[in-house]
């Protein structure tokens, strides 16, 4: 079953249209990327498939369940870290775990059992009685994926999770979320870096709300190269 379906998907604020008629899709276990500039509508497509509001058309399914007419169960199986952190400064890294644990149904103890596993697999158990504000712009963002994980999703969505990081601390985050991927995970992770990409990825290119490309991104433009091909389909530096 597709991790996550989105049929024919519209959406505008007022008079703008910030998304029309996107189709998109993502192959449990498979990494894909969804990468455009700015005002693309990636974080709108974010918000559409989080459920935080209704789309004005289509439907958005998340390994089977509509985010409209089932949203328990398809928020069930979703993950997310957003653009903006969300996680609360004044609590340490175990305190903001368990807050998201007890949101999702788990028991205290199964919550800090969970968060040990998953900020042991990030290296980062140790800064668990840590306030978050003393911690790294980069080690916030493993917190936060740590904990988007704790309920254990199917489907992980990352929206532009590297920006204002470090090269080292990037590279940290994204061969983490890839190595997730190899382990069953199904990704869909938003960027307009196209440093982020690599040739195997399923590629969707997002520009002004539509899709301009979707594949394998090493068959995108094997000649001319990924920044050549993304220019010419965005339009060029704006
Ligand atoms: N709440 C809103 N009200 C009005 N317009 C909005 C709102 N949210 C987004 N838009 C508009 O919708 C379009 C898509 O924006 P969106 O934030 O989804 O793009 P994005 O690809 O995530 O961009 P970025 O990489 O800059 O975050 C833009 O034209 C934006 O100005």
């Amino acid at each position: 079953m597709t991790a996550l379906a989105i049929d024919n998907l519209s959406h505008g604020f007022g008079t703008r249209r910030a998304l029309s008629e996107v189709n998109l899709s993502v192959e449990p276990g498979s990494f894909a990327v969804l990468l455009g500039p700015n005002g693309a509508g990636k974080t709108t497509l974010i918000a559409l498939a989080t459920g935080l509001y209704n789309a004005q058309h289509g439907d958005i399914r998340i390994f089977g369940h509509s985010i409209r007419r089932d949203p328990i169960r398809a928020l069930a199986r979703l993950g997310v870290v957003f653009q903006m952190p969300t996680l609360d400064l004044d609590l340490t890294v175990g305190q903001n775990m368990a807050y998201h644990g007890a949101l999702h149904g788990l028991s205290r103890g199964e919550a800090r059992e969970r968060a040990g596993e998953e900020l042991g697999r990030f290296g980062i158990n140790d800064r668990r009685d840590d306030k978050v504000r003393s911690l790294s712009g980069g080690l916030r963002r493993r917190v936060e994926i740590a904990r988007a994980l704790l309920h254990r999703p199917k489907l992980l969505i990352v929206d532009e999770a590297t920006a204002g990081l470090d090269i080292a601390a990037r590279q940290l985050l994204l061969s983490h979320v890839r190595s997730l991927c190899r382990g069953g995970l199904s990704v869909l992770w938003a960027t307009h870096m196209l440093g982020e990409v690599e040739p195997s990825d399923r590629l969707v290119i997002l520009h002004q709300g539509t899709v301009r490309w979707d594949g394998r991104a090493g068959d995108l433009a094997p000649n001319e190269g990924l920044e050549a091909a993304f220019l010419r389909i965005t339009g060029g530096p704006s």
